[in-house]
């Protein structure tokens, strides 16, 4: 990990970089399998499936079967856990309900807001270097609670051509039948366009690698929409000398393990805590059984000393990590002051990853800075609000006329007619 004491503030992006891919370095490969996908559907996500997974597919769609045999190899004690995960994330996410707005804005004049569930969105679940089947819990949660009506489920099989048996008891756990084996690219493609096998959704989920990332970036300029850009994971941990330095080295260590480009950055105004913690990660990585990959990450990674609490909030601001773990003394002030973050943990007995698996928050989320302008997956990512008006006799008379003006003025003459003519014909009758 690298020390930076005191940088100045010219230099924090810089620093901060993020070791991802963007758009723009992968966009041609990207649009050049989307443009096949869209030609040749099945063929092309098959062709794909085995140049970039390394498995010639019988079937794209898994059966019944597999996802009972599925369910006959996951222990008990994990099925377990995935209910009591489920349960709290359930509880969460249906508190995030909210009620209809309706207002009478002028006499006459009612108006309301109401949501409506998106009918079909694609949930993709990553499973390149681990099976993450903790997401389908983050996706197909909330996506039953809003009432999507078609929930398309993709994820990347291995060498077998398989998909993970946790994978599928868990989407048959939470009603999800439309599964698929696809991933990276080729799934992020399919499910924009359809092919033969897999539905077209109207929205795509879910988080994954640079490549999935950036097609559902890509797939955001053909008419699908998604939940936001969730690429490789991201830790920032701001601790001072109250925190437990091998507390702060284990959270770090579980974000850097989840591929070589996660990024993770300790800020801290103690440079004793600075020592401590890099003593703490060297040790505990080499228990790791991912060790080379979290290795890969953390020789990325920062440690940063700042010297005061409002460099470090200013800092951390300009930043907009995925996950923030406040452990200070001053907590108050560090949570009141975040404003990107995409989401937030504070104590030392809020490991992040609490909020990846079973806390009840979701752990989709914006990384690469977007957490300054997205949010996590939540209730309403699967819903659309919708506006309702309805104008009585007194209403029109109260409002027609200013209607009247400002069409003119706009020069949409057939705008101001629809409001003349009733008013005439109130005026009339
Ligand atoms: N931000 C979030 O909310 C969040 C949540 C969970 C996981 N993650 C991140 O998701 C990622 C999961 O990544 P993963 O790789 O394990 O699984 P993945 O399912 O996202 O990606 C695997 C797919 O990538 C494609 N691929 C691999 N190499 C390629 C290449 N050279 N060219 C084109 N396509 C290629 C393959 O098709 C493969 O199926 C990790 O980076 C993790 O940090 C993020
Ligand atoms: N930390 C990931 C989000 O960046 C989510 C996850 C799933 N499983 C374990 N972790
Ligand atoms: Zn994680």
């Amino acid at each position: 990990m690298k020390k930076i004491y005191s940088p100045d503030r010219s230099e924090w992006n810089r620093i901060l970089e993020r070791p991802t891919q963007t758009v723009a370095d992968i966009e041609q490969t990207v649009e050049a399998i989307f443009k096949e996908v869209r030609a040749n559907g099945d063929a092309t996500l098959r062709k794909y499936t085995e140049k970039f997974d390394g498995v010639v597919l019988e079937n794209i769609v898994v059966s019944e079967d597999e996802i009972e045999e599925a369910s006959a190899l996951v222990s008990q004690e994990l099925k377990d856990a995935i209910q009591l995960a489920k349960n709290n994330i359930e509880v969460f996410h249906k508190a995030q309900k909210t009620s209809k707005v309706s207002v009478e804005t002028a006499n006459g004049v009612q108006c309301w807001q109401e949501k409506r569930p998106i009918q079909k969105v694609g949930l993709y679940i990553p499973g390149g270097t681990a099976p993450l089947f903790s997401t389908i819990l983050m996706l197909a949660v909330p996506a039953t609670i809003a009432g999507c009506e078609e929930l398309v489920l993709c994820s990347p099989p291995n060498k077998e051509g398989k998909i993970n048996p946790a994978i599928l008891y868990t989407a048959n756990l939470c009603g999800v039948t439309k599964i698929f084996k696809a991933g990276g690219i080729q799934a992020i493609a399919s499910m924009a366009f359809g092919t033969e096998s897999i539905p077209q959704v109207y929205k795509i989920f879910g988080p994954g690698n640079q490549f999935v990332t950036v097609a559902k970036q890509i797939a955001t300029k053909h008419g699908v929409s998604i939940d936001m850009p969730a690429g490789p994971s991201e830790l920032l941990v701001l601790a001072d000398d109250s925190a437990n330095a091998a507390f702060v080295a284990s959270d770090l260590l579980s974000q850097a393990e989840h591929g070589v480009d996660s990024q993770v950055v300790l800020v801290s105004t103690s440079k004793d805590m600075i020592d401590a913690v890099e003593k703490e990660v060297e040790k505990q990585l080499q228990k790791l059984p991912r060790k080379e990959i979290a290795e890969k990450a953390i020789a990325n990674s920062k440690l940063i000393y700042v010297e005061d609490d409002r460099t470090a909030n200013d800092l951390i601001n300009a930043y907009g990590p995925e996950h923030y773990i406040v452990c200070v003394e001053n907590e108050d002030f560090f949570v009141d002051n975040i404003k990107n973050a995409g989401s937030v943990f504070i104590g030392n007995y809020t490991p992040e990853s609490a909020g990846d698996y079973a806390s009840g928050t979701n752990h989709t989320l914006p990384t690469n800075g977007y957490a300054k302008q997205y949010s996590g997956v939540n209730l309403d990512s699967f819903m659309k609000s919708m506006t309702f008006q309805k104008i009585s006799e007194t209403g029109i008379k109260e409002i027609g006329a200013a209607i009247e003006i400002m069409a003119e003025a706009e020069g949409l003459e057939a705008h101001k007619n629809a409001v003349t003519l009733r008013l005439n014909s109130l005026n009339n009758g």
